[in-house]
């Protein structure tokens, strides 16, 4: 079953770990003077403070998960990975763990000004330098390389989790990677949660729901970020999975070697890719890559994109390590000479107005939200180009067609309108659009499309429930594209393929649902009478795939459905198993200082989210079914893809 099993990148700077404890305290107050709240994520929120007794600034990370016990906070990943990570220049200092009274746990660290999410959009019309933009790479890099020797990867880099604060005098900037909330060592055992990482700078084997993913995609993100810092947008914005996929189809090009041959550049051919579409129900378009050396003029047309190239390959195993990134010509090369761009303020002046008083942005979050959400009524022109020349000045105005290509007929060029500049594919428009294949991936897709206003109460579908005849047959083409056609978020992919007839299945019939209850607990919703979460994971003793669905209407009947059909060999085959450990005793460790046990539905989902599951179902590859235990709403960049940071 295990296609291939990562290694650690070589040792060369393994330094061990470092000997940090979590400390108990009352409260932090003790401790800190909590000044002013300078983030605020998922898992937990960020307020600058001083050491009592002294002027020194640090950031105080308090989880919004209480745990059950103490010894729950070496379970949470953040800091598991942080307290075997040693000190780097370029990775967020840890100073101090403590857990209060109430079991929150606070992580004291370095206070840096502001991420670099912030900082991107505080240069709207401000490009950073070549050299700016390398050096900020170039510390990335060498923090990835840390990460990464140390055999852990990240699973999360995108520019909100890269802190930066101003050098001074100096248009550069101390750069060091934050959150390692998803963090996870690469020796572990995969297969991993796929739904891991935010969406625009999320792997193609992610997005394709690999779960035998590991470094290569916080390589691949680094290359969605380099693009950023560059261009100031984001190279792919998908509105959710399917259009991300499409968007990265749009640039690097389908990845199947016909495609390839006919650019230059290129994601690559990635044989994977094939396997994995077949096994979602999805088909890629057939894209020519664009030659990202003829997208950009000097210098950002030399080995800037050719890094990119190499950065943003299809295939995980043709991404270059960190340690490689940084022996790119990019980061090597002469210091590259070139007029700052007129509109450009960038300039040692320019980069040092960046202090502590701009940060946080009050409406920095709710001003750059899905910037292209206008532009998807039109399906065919994304005006993704045009929306590059924003500020940016390093785009060709004109790009032009490679000389491999062929023209397209009259008649291709007056009815099909392709994004600006876009070299005309001759395959354009065989198969314009992914479009999902089966009934099953009908739900697939409209779940998908219904990500970035998901709600969980409202639309938990599980991704890959299998369906009756009779279920088949009411979601006729008419009414599906009735209800796309409808949808408040209309999306340009909204054709599919007819329903293939399939074999009869056991009926399965959906509870009512009634209002939902919400427990205690941010990041993970439950709803009774519904089926709140699911995961599909593989089988460690054969070679199917499953779902499993928590019913939490009775927490005592926790549900499995076990299935073949993914592979469409078998009929469904559908059991049920209540959960047996759910309801074992509270034990003393989890009670206050004053004795009280915790509160009840906030241990429920700790339960789901511990190895418990893992107990009940011990033939599932699954470390933690609470990773993938309902998902979240995407309609912010911001929003992580997980609902646990526990590790079992
Ligand atoms: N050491 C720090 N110094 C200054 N600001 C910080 C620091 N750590 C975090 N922040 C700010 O707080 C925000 C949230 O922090 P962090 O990403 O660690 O939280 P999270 O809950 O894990 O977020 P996510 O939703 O990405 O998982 C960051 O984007 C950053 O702006």
């Amino acid at each position: 079953m295990k296609k291939y099993l990562w290694r650690t990148p070589s040792m060369a700077n393994h330094h061990g770990r470092t000997s940090k404890e979590v400390m108990k305290c009352n409260t932090v107050d003790d401790f800190f003077s909590i000044m002013r709240k300078v983030g605020d994520g998922t898992f937990g929120s960020v307020h600058l403070a001083t050491r009592k007794g002294s002027t020194k600034v640090v950031a105080i990370k308090s989880m919004k998960r209480k745990l059950l016990k103490i010894s729950d906070a070496a379970r949470l990943r953040e800091v598991h990975s942080l307290l075997h990570l040693s000190e780097h220049e370029n990775i967020v200092n840890i100073f101090d763990l403590y857990i209060d009274r109430s079991f929150c746990l606070h992580i004291v660290m370095e206070y840096l000004e502001c991420n670099l999410f912030q900082l991107i959009n505080s240069r709207r019309d401000k490009p950073f330098s070549y050299n700016t933009v390398r050096d900020i790479m170039s510390q990335i890099f060498r923090g990835l390389g840390h990460i990464h020797t140390n055999g852990f990867f990240h699973r999360d880099m995108k520019p909100e989790n890269i802190l930066v604060s101003p050098i001074e005098n100096s248009s550069f900037y101390k750069v060091k990677i934050a959150d390692f909330g998803l963090a996870r060592e690469i020796n572990s055992n995969p297969p991993y949660t796929e739904y891991v990482s935010t969406r625009w700078y999320r792997a193609p084997e992610l997005l394709l729901r690999d779960s035998y993913y590991s470094y290569p995609v916080d390589i691949y993100a680094a290359g969605c970020m380099a693009f950023e810092i560059a261009t100031l947008q984001p190279i792919f914005p998908g509105m959710d999975d399917i259009d991300q996929v499409y968007k990265i189809c749009e640039i690097l090009g389908s990845p199947d070697e016909e495609s390839q041959n006919m650019g230059f550049g290129g994601g690559g051919a990635w044989k994977q890719a094939e396997k994995l579409t077949r096994e979602l129900g999805i088909s890629l378009p057939k894209l020519v890559p664009l030659n990202l050396k003829e997208l950009f003029s000097p210098p950002w047309n030399g080995p800037f994109a050719s890094m990119l190239t190499q950065l943003l390959q299809w295939n995980p195993e043709s991404r270059p390590t960190a340690q490689k990134c940084l022996e790119l010509e990019f980061f090597n090369s002469e210091e590259e000479k070139f007029e700052e761009p007129k509109t450009n303020q960038v300039g040692k002046a320019g980069d040092t107005q960046v202090s502590v008083s701009m940060y946080p942005f009050p409406n920095a979050f709710t001003k750059v939200t899905l910037p292209y959400v206008a532009d998807k009524a039109d399906t065919t022109s994304s005006k993704l180009l045009q929306k590059f020349h924003k500020g940016f000045t390093g785009f060709k105005r004109t790009f032009q067609k490679s000389s491999k290509q062929k023209k397209p007929s009259k008649k291709t060029a007056q009815t099909i309108s392709t994004p600006m500049d876009r070299p005309p594919s001759p395959f354009f428009p065989i198969l314009p659009q992914i479009r999902p294949s089966t009934p099953l991936n009908l739900k697939l897709r409209n779940y998908l499309l219904s990500t970035a206003e998901y709600n969980v109460a409202s639309k938990s579908m599980p991704m890959f429930m299998e369906t009756s005849q009779s279920e088949v047959s009411s979601q006729s083409n008419d009414k599906e594209n009735k209800q796309i056609g409808n949808s408040t978020n209309p999306s340009p992919r909204s054709n599919f393929e007819p329903v293939i007839p399939r074999k009869s299945l056991p009926s399965y019939s959906e509870p009512e649902t009634t209002s939902p209850t919400t427990l205690n607990d941010k990041s993970t919703t439950f709803h009774s009478n519904k089926f709140s979460g699911y995961s599909t994971c593989s089988s460690r003793s054969t070679e199917q795939t499953y779902s499993i669905l928590l019913d939490s209407a009775d927490w005592e009947q926790t549900a499995l459905w076990k299935k073949s059909s993914l592979k469409g060999d078998s009929d469904a085959q559908v059991t049920k198993r209540p959960l047996k450990n759910l309801n074992s005793d509270i034990d003393d460790d989890d009670r206050d200082d004053s004795g009280k046990a915790p509160n009840m539905d906030l241990r429920k989902s700790s339960i789901l989210s511990s190895n418990i599951l893992e107990q009940d179902f011990p033939d599932f590859g699954v470390t933690s079914l609470a990773d993938t235990l309902g998902v979240p709403g995407l309609n912010s960049r911001t929003d992580s893809h997980v609902t646990s940071q526990t590790i079992s």
